[in-house]
């Protein structure tokens, strides 16, 4: 198990270190449009689970979202405090 702040440091340790085996590289090199695309799939799916799906396929799905919109961050080259300082 791990934190927002845990993962998002994970993330950002690979997109430095650049490690072969990871999905996050791979998803980083593949750029803004297409991490804004897998951000807005996940949404969807987030919503469907929301109406559909038990709480535990809901929070996967969130878990999902939450990946692809650090990945996102990181691709535009935000750190956690620029989106921390509106909430
Ligand atoms: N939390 C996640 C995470 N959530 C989702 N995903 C990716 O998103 C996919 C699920 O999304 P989709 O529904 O789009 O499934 P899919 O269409 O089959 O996926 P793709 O073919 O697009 O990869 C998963 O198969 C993973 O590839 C994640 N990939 C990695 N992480 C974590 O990120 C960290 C770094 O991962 P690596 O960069 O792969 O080492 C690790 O701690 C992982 O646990």
């Amino acid at each position: 198990m791990k934190t927002f702040d845990e993962l998002f440091a994970e993330l950002s340790h690979k997109a430095t270190t650049r490690p072969a085996d990871s999905g996050t590289v791979v998803a980083l090199d593949a750029g803004v449009h297409a991490q804004g695309k897998k951000v807005l799939e996940e949404a969807g799916e987030v919503w469907l689970a929301a109406e559909h799906e038990p709480d535990e396929r809901l929070a996967e799905e969130i878990s999902q979202l939450l990946y692809r919109v650090q990945v996102l961050m990181l691709g535009r080259g935000l750190r956690a405090e620029d989106v921390y300082r509106y909430l």
